[in-house]
């Protein structure tokens, strides 16, 4: 038996205490968007902390300061860095994951409460954060738990990264790379990042490249308070009136964004690359089926996928202020604040893509001759990201996904962000790989998120396989 078949059936052995460890994560309520929530964050990280400590792992605590959020100062989560093994022989391999969650209530429409794990017949595992992202970073501290309990040395030295805001901007965290990049962060060889999804249900895939994004508030204020509709309607100039308006010319019902301008900067599409979309496992019909409906805009796959990939998107996500409770209450709500946000593709520059959106807004604004005041502002901002899908790390992660899962994994571009991926890249001059272990259907960010019980327990045997090929590339 090889050292990697011995550790494939620990990891077998032991999947029930997995799950149930997953279960203690997930029963955190790490929401990093609501400060109510913070301090569930900060237990969500003395978790990890506490597990470091089991298994022998140093770490330190950065404390990034504060942050505003909901009109006050809020004390930002620690960001985790840990080290095992620092042995000069070694490869150093940098894994980063986010311990904090987007939101979630039961009354979104989960069928089971958000932050109690369920395992249905079919062993998907139902929680908030199951598969975004705490099933991942829960599963190097199983790789390296794995190898002490049987004896195995691990073949490279690990670094870990651990934030508590990627949900939020990642604040904070920039900063600390750049500065500890010829710190903490020297002597890497390679980052691993286990943060988003294959392109279908069954066939693994590397990641090569993130969109990334500008998130916005738009907020329209009017009168001093809340109005009586009756008393008032019909006299005043309305917030929501102002917002809607001005929100529908952002975006039309195909997705072409309207902000004039924002295609200006996206790279042209080459023949080079028009290849790369040639025999990726990708069927509209299963997409279909993890959107849920018949709704895709695009007829074909290609389409499909370069519009998740390679082309800017931008979406509503709420507003804030409006009424929505039950009932029919007669308000004119006083100040309004609609969020959303754009993808951003290479070559899309976030300070001209805030240019632009806050010029266009403020000429709609004025088109509708009101009184309302309105004001954009960006919450954050990321750059795309797109590596070289060659060199040791991605041989590594090929060889590691045909040794676990008997096939080739595709090669994928990724339509969500995760900001330090491009920090690490700049800053630290190493290549970096994304190595999901989720699937297309675990909805993450939606309700019923979930992961797979068989994508969990062969994903620990993925990343503790593609230490080991790391070691011997
Ligand atoms: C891909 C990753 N798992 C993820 O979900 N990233 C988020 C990052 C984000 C940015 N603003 C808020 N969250 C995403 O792509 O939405
Ligand atoms: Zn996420
Ligand atoms: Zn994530």
């Amino acid at each position: 038996m090889t050292q990697l078949d011995s550790i494939f059936s620990h990891v077998d052995q032991n999947s029930a205490d997995y799950v149930r460890r997953l279960g203690e994560a997930v029963a955190i309520k790490s929401v990093s968007g609501d400060a109510h929530h913070r301090p569930e964050v900060v237990k969500m990280a003395n978790y990890i902390i506490s597990w470091m400590d089991k298994l022998g792992v140093s770490h330190t605590s950065h404390d990034p300061g504060f942050q505003e959020l909901d009109g006050s100062q809020v004390k930002l989560p620690p960001i985790i860095l840990g080290t095992y093994g620092t042995d000069p022989a070694k490869k150093t391999v940098l894994v980063y994951g986010h311990y904090d969650v987007q939101p979630a209530l039961k009354s979104d429409g989960w069928t089971s409460d958000p932050f109690t794990l369920v395992e249905d017949e079919q062993g998907r595992l139902f929680g908030r954060g199951s598969t975004d992202d705490k099933a991942p970073i829960l599963s190097w501290l199983w790789v390296i738990e794995a190898h002490q309990k049987l004896g195995v040395d691990l073949p490279v030295n690990i670094k870990m990264c651990f934030e508590g805001m990627e949900e939020s901007g990642s604040e904070g965290l920039d900063e600390l790379i750049v500065q500890e990049a010829k710190g903490y962060f020297k002597g890497t060889d390679y980052v691993c990042i286990s943060d988003n999804y294959w392109l279908g249900k069954t066939r693994p895939c590397l990641t090569y490249g993130l969109r990334g994004i500008a998130y916005y508030k738009l907020t329209i204020a009017g009168p001093a308070k809340d109005l009586h509709s009756g008393v008032f309607g019909g006299t005043v100039h309305e917030p929501m009136t102002d917002l809607f308006a001005i929100m529908s010319k952002l975006v039309a019902p195909d997705g072409k964004i309207l902000v004039p301008g924002i295609y200006d900067q996206v790279r042209p599409l080459t023949d080079k690359e028009r290849g790369t979309y040639n025999g990726i496992d990708f069927a509209l019909p299963d997409y279909e089926g993890a959107v849920g409906g018949k709704v895709v805009i695009q007829d074909n796959e290609h389409e499909v996928l370069m519009s998740r990939w390679r082309y800017p998107s931008l979406s509503l996500h709420g507003i804030e202020g409006a009424f929505y409770s039950a009932g029919a209450k007669t308000v004119i709500p006083a100040k309004v604040t609609g969020k959303f946000s754009i993808r951003l593709v290479p070559d899309m520059d976030p300070a001209e893509v805030h240019r632009l959106v806050s010029t266009f807004i403020a000429s709609e604004h004025a088109k509708l001759n009101s009184k309302t005041v309105c004001t954009v502002e960006p919450l954050h901002g990321a750059r795309a990201w797109l590596a070289d899908p060659e060199g040791p790390s991605y041989a590594a992660a090929s060889k590691a996904v045909q040794r676990v899962f008997g096939v080739k994994p595709d090669l994928t571009r990724e339509g969500g962000s995760i900001p330090v991926t491009l920090t690490f890249q700049e800053n630290l001059g190493v290549s970096v790989l994304l190595l999901p272990m989720g699937a297309a259907d675990d909805g993450a960010h939606s309700i019923n998120e979930k992961i797979d019980k068989k994508n969990y327990i062969e994903g620990i045997k993925l990343l503790a396989t593609y230490l080991h090929e790391v070691a011997s590339a």
